[in-house]
């Protein structure tokens, strides 16, 4: 099956060779692959550091390994990899290096970027965000009352969101002390929810922002210091006195690569963590982000996460190619997007802890390799950007794995499974666990989607001849499954450097500059220049089109203005 004509105008050789191969594997089934080649279910998987990744029950023989392969050495993989590592000036479009992997490398490394050593400065800001985390958790560092910090709100957008909540999420059974709580949409609902219940007196607020100029972010920032202010009895909330600023000191951090702009907020640069424009925010839960995972984790939790990450970045830098799991992961996801023209690829987690990692994920791939020009500015080749998407199995089982079934499009996936649960209980009749009933159901999943069920095998068990082309399961759907030991700090760092670096692979082949987000500005714009038109006193008479004319015209008329 595919999705219609394969989107590949690129004619480079070893896009030439896979296209050609394409054509005969296309009509190929995983029947078929696996009956003729019983090892292969051994075969073709790989590790990485704790992570096992089966990638069998893809739609390649050996030869499209190969084939992929040289595609990788066509387009300079490992020779842009190490361009990457070392901090060359990757990101061409912002003329600036590309190095979380930096933010992993362990005290006492080096790694000199325009004549500085960077790996200081990260053990650094390392060690002032591990003190003040260690003393919120102690009771030590209080509230302007004298009360102990029970909640923390990370309060920020994109990767300054995404990363601190996926991962505090992730890691719940492993948080203890802070209860963490996130406020991100310029939609009020967000402030008002997530600050319902909360006392001033026992809260601290984080102002996760690499700009310190995201409007999002700053309106919530004010909205929770004007929240802090008036439920610490201060009678003008709006007034920032000698008292007020001593009180926000108490109840305000800050993450930033900005440290002017966080002092003209009013917090106290004393409580402010820093980062390095070589960090993109999407790239940045590692960093000083990571302040509210800290402090729900502690220092030590931290540290695993982070030497989780440095796991797999250092399989990436060492695994030749066909042995290399991001490299693997990243051509397949170029298989099937170039080749059989796939839109979209399902991540399911078998994890309820997991339930943000794809829209984190989402993030990751769609802002990193959205692109439609390649570095050098010419149109891009090829289809860019893989689209990820899904839910923890096994809800999405009871949702939208029909289409991924019986559906007429091509859905690659990735199953993501953890041996031991980090929490377990027993199934109804207290004869088994629910972790293995949760993970009988992945590998049930990849078994049907990989393998289907035949016409004759349903006519087999008696079923009415009617009902036989409905019951029909096709298979041939692929996925990989990745299997870990168990979700833990070190195992999370693991998995999100699997996808950084799989992201990055892929923008490699597809020529682009994967590190900047030119595409997100307009809007940003455009929002700021509308605003006048939502709010001011004359309703408008023309917008530039009639559409946006007219839907702000009906606004502003259910709005009295
Ligand atoms: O951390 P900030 O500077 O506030 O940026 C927050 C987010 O907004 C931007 O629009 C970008 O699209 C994201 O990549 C970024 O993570």
């Amino acid at each position: 099956m595919t999705n219609g004509q394969p989107h590949v105008t690129d004619e480079t050789p070893a896009w030439a060779a896979l296209r050609n191969h394409y054509d005969v594997i296309r009509d190929v089934h995983l029947r078929t692959l696996f009956a003729d080649d019983p090892e292969r279910g051994g075969r073709l998987t790989v590790d990485a550091a704790d992570l096992h990744l089966d990638y069998s029950k893809h739609r390649v023989d050996e030869e499209t390994l190969d084939l992929l392969a040289s595609l990788a050495e066509e387009r300079g993989v490992a020779q842009h990899r190490d361009a990457m590592l070392r901090g060359d000036r990757i990101n061409s479009s912002e003329d600036r290096s590309v190095l979380h992997t930096a933010l992993r490398l362990p005290e006492g490394s080096s790694l000199v970027v325009d004549g500085v050593d960077v790996v200081p400065e990260v053990h650094r800001v390392l060690r002032s965000m591990g003190r003040f985390a260690e003393e919120v958790r102690a009771g030590d560092r209080r509230g302007h009352t004298g009360k102990r910090i029970e909640a923390v709100v990370n309060i920020g957008i994109g990767g300054s969101d995404l990363g601190p909540v996926m991962t505090y999420r992730a890691l719940r059974s492993h948080a203890d002390t802070v209860d963490v709580r996130f406020i991100s949409n310029a939609d009020p609902a967000d402030a008002v929810a997530r600050l319902h219940g909360l006392d001033p007196e026992t809260t601290l607020v984080i102002v996760v922002s690499k700009t310190f100029s995201t409007i999002e972010t700053l309106t919530n920032a004010t909205a929770a210091r004007r929240w802090l202010l008036e439920g610490l009895g201060f009678a003008d909330a709006e007034q920032l006195t000698d008292e007020a600023a001593a009180a926000v000191s108490k109840h305000f951090a800050a993450v930033s690569t900005h440290e002017d702009r966080v002092r003209d907020f009013g917090i106290d640069p004393a409580n402010m963590f820093g980062f390095w424009d070589w960090v993109g925010g999407r790239y940045s839960v590692d960093s000083a982000v990571g302040l509210s995972l800290m402090l729900a984790i502690g220092s030590e939790g931290f540290h695993q996460f982070l030497a989780g990450f440095r796991a797999v970045d250092e399989h990436f830098a060492t695994a030749p190619l066909r042995r290399n799991a991001p490299v693997i992961a990243a051509l397949l996801g170029v298989w099937y997007t170039n080749f059989f023209g796939s839109e979209s690829k399902a991540v399911l987690p078998y994890s309820n802890d997991l339930k943000r990692f794809p829209a984190y994920l989402q993030q990751l791939t769609m802002e990193s390799n959205g692109k439609s020009v390649r570095a050098d500015g010419t149109p891009v080749r090829s289809s860019t950007g893989e689209i990820y998407w899904g839910e923890p199995g096994t809800n999405g089982q009871h949702a939208f794995y029909q289409l991924l079934h019986q559906g007429t499009r091509l859905i690659p996936a990735d199953f993501i499974g953890f041996v031991e649960p980090n929490e377990d209980l027993p199934t109804a009749d207290g004869t088994e666990k629910m972790h293995d009933l949760l993970m009988s159901n992945l590998f049930a999943q990849s078994k049907v989607l990989a393998f289907g069920k035949t016409a004759d095998e349903i006519r087999a068990e008696g079923t009415d001849e009617a009902l036989v082309p409905h019951k029909v399961m096709p298979g041939n759907r692929p996925s990989t499954t990745i299997l870990a030991p168990r979700l833990t700090p070190s195992v999370l760092g693991q998995l999100i450097a699997l996808y950084e670096h799989t992201v990055f692979v892929q923008g490699v082949i597809w020529g682009i500059d994967s590190f900047d987000q030119w595409g997100v500005e307009l809007g940003k714009q455009q929002a700021i220049e509308l605003m006048p038109a939502l709010t001011g006193p004359d309703s408008p008479v023309d917008l530039g089109d009639s559409s946006t004319t007219a839907l702000v015209r009906r606004y502003r008329a259910g709005r009295g203005r």
